[in-house]
């Protein structure tokens, strides 16, 4: 395959099912979207071919019969199931060369596997709650958006890894004006949607009922939705969360924004867990993810289905090469 350059997959944590459903997703995609897996061979499962390329341009000048890898070499022994602390700093390090890849032009896009969040705190202290975090610390940007992406729905919390009693100090109006921007932007710029209609939830239950269940909806949530809906922007609401996901109420808008992680993340989660992909908009390079975690139940079992694997890497190609 010659031509557009190749999506980095992260290798993400090895102790979980990331390299299995890159490796897996590889076998899908190969001939459809030239990819390089950067990580320790080491971790891939045997029956999936790999070849150790030194660069990016080697990946686009090989037959698709082998995963292409970028070695990264990890120091400790890799037990599935349970992350070893002495590999955290080289999850992270795998992360950040991933970007490095992408932001030299080597690479078109970048694919995440998912880390676990915890084992990289104790095991190196690692700073950020999530990728979306670390990733717009390294791109310098102050402000990125986590939308979830599926045939069936596109949802991002506007808050994203809080405390739920952290919600309303930070959820303020400057905060979700600029939420609603780079998802305005993102839909037009990423997706192709020309005109986006976007959804707002409430934060309280029935969007506050006016006032007897919270007061964010009158106090200022209803006057930012008419500010910005005379500035261009189409949107609707704020919403009562609980029937803004049902198939109708779907059908009205291209994409919701919840006020915090699981208003946005169950409903996508439980319509299309098998399918949906992680998108960070905002970024000055594209990154994708499947939308699940470690899970280090089943690592090694061979049942983690690749399918959001292959979603996110395919998503990131197309929006790469679109
Ligand atoms: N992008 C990311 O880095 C990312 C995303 C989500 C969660 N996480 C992290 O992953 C860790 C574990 O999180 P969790 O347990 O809440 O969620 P999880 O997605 O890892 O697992 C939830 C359940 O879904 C199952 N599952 C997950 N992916 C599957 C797949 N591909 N095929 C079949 N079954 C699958 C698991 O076996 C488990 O029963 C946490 O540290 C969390 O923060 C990381
Ligand atoms: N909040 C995401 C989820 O639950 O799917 C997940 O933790 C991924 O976050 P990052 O992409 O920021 O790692």
């Amino acid at each position: 395959m010659t031509g557009a350059r190749p999506v980095v997959i992260s290798c993400g944590e090895p102790a979980g099912i990331g390299p299995e459903v890159a490796a897996r997703a590889w076998a899908v995609l190969a001939g459809e979207v030239p990819m390089v897996w950067l990580g320790d061979p080491r971790h891939l499962p045997a029956d999936i071919p790999h070849r150790v390329v030194n660069d990016c341009d080697q990946v686009l000048n090989t037959s698709p019969d082998a995963l292409p890898v970028l070695a990264h070499a990890f120091p400790a022994d890799n037990v599935l199931g349970q992350a070893n602390p002495a590999n955290a700093q080289a999850v992270i390090d795998v992360i950040a060369r991933g970007v490095d890849l992408v932001r030299a032009g080597d690479a078109c896009a970048l694919t995440t596997a998912p880390i676990h969040k915890k084992a990289l705190k104790d095991g190196a202290n690692f700073a950020y709650p999530g990728h979306t975090e670390y990733l717009a610390a390294l791109a310098g940007v102050d402000d990125v958006v986590m939308m979830l992406a599926s045939d069936q729905l596109r949802v991002v919390p506007a808050t994203i890894h809080i405390a739920l009693d952290q919600v309303p100090h930070v959820l303020t109006p400057a905060h979700l004006r600029r939420v609603i921007e780079i998802t305005a932007a993102g839909l037009k710029t990423q997706f192709g949607i020309a005109q986006p209609k976007i959804a707002i939830a409430g934060l309280n239950p029935h969007a506050g009922e006016g006032g007897t269940m919270g007061r964010q909806e009158i106090d200022w949530m209803n006057d930012l939705v008419k500010t910005m809906q005379d500035e261009g922007f189409d949107l609707m609401g704020p919403l009562p969360a609980d029937t803004m996901f049902h198939a109708a109420a779907r059908a009205r808008y291209d994409a919701a924004i919840a006020m915090y992680h699981d208003q946005a993340l169950i409903p996508i989660k439980t319509l299309d867990f098998d399918r949906g992909v992680n998108v960070t908009l905002g970024l000055p390079f594209i990154r994708t993810s499947p939308d699940h975690g470690t899970a280090f139940d089943i690592a090694g079992t061979g049942i983690a289905n690749p399918t959001s694997m292959v979603e996110a890497i395919r998503l990131a190609y197309k929006m790469a090469t679109s």
